[in-house]
């Protein structure tokens, strides 16, 4: 299904890691106009905190805030309400926390949205299996027997009991985790890499095109736009590709 410029880099969430808010404002001045998510993470967040979130908002962008939340069931709770008051569009956990850690994750949602109706309720998923985990990792390290696919559609189910509205997996999974979970189950997908550009330490990739054609309803793109020699130009071909998808 072709998507019109707009539709296609609504899909598309520009990982902020940097070291500095600083350096982050000279990515997004570079990417002004491109009406894209911003995804900020623990590197960012740790420096330019709440502060940093709130001016992404106020420059109208919708954000992700990627704190990969995983801790007892009370202390998930504070941390997303905490959150929630943050105004973000989006929010993760690690599913490997289990089914109370995310219902305590909602009901800290919602404990935030009830002490303040000017809240919006922000989109809650999990996190399964990250993108650089490859076999080995799962079954030698990690001790989970079976294959990786096997393992992210055990978490997405998880996460769906638990009332949450999607999952971050590979794009490689999102064909499985959308027939399992329904299509209306969100898929957030890393691990995207265009061609000819170094994976790293990623492990399941694909390319934005491959990626959309899979249907997944946002993919995440860090370092090829982030670390490219002109980010505006990497950016606008990721959102070309995605356009042919
Ligand atoms: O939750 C995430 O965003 C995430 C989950 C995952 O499994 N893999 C993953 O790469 N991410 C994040 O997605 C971004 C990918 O960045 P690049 O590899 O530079 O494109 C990083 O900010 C990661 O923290």
């Amino acid at each position: 299904m072709a998507h019109s410029y707009e539709q296609a880099a609504g899909k598309l969430m520009v990982a902020l890691d940097f070291p500095t808010a600083e350096q982050a404002r000279g990515l997004i001045e570079s990417l002004e106009g491109i009406p894209c998510y911003m995804k900020v993470g623990m590197q960012l967040f740790y420096t330019g905190g709440p502060d940093f979130v709130r001016e992404l908002k106020s420059k109208g962008y919708s954000v992700f805030l990627d704190l990969k939340m995983h801790d007892i069931p009370n202390t998930v709770k504070g941390g997303a309400n905490s959150i929630t008051r943050l105004g973000v569009d989006m929010f993760n956990v690690h599913a490997a926390g289990g089914l109370k850690m995310m219902s305590a994750a909602l009901d800290g949602v919602v404990s935030a949205l009830e002490s303040d109706s000017a809240l919006k309720r922000p989109l809650l998923i999990a996190v399964t299996q990250l993108t650089s985990t490859n076999r080995d990792t799962l079954n030698r390290e990690i001790g989970i027997p079976g294959t990786v696919e096997d393992a992210v559609l055990s978490y997405a189910a998880l996460t769906k009991e638990a009332g949450l509205d999607g999952v971050v997996a590979s794009p490689l999974e999102v064909h499985a985790i959308k027939g399992q979970c329904g299509a209306g189950f969100i898929t957030v997908t890393p691990g995207i890499r265009p061609a000819g550009v170094d994976a790293g330490d990623q492990s399941r990739t694909l390319t934005p095109r491959e990626a959309i054609a899979q249907g997944t309803d946002y993919i995440v793109v860090g370092r090829p736009i982030t670390a490219a020699v002109k980010p505006r130009e990497a950016a606008e071909q990721i959102i070309g590709e995605m356009m042919q998808a």
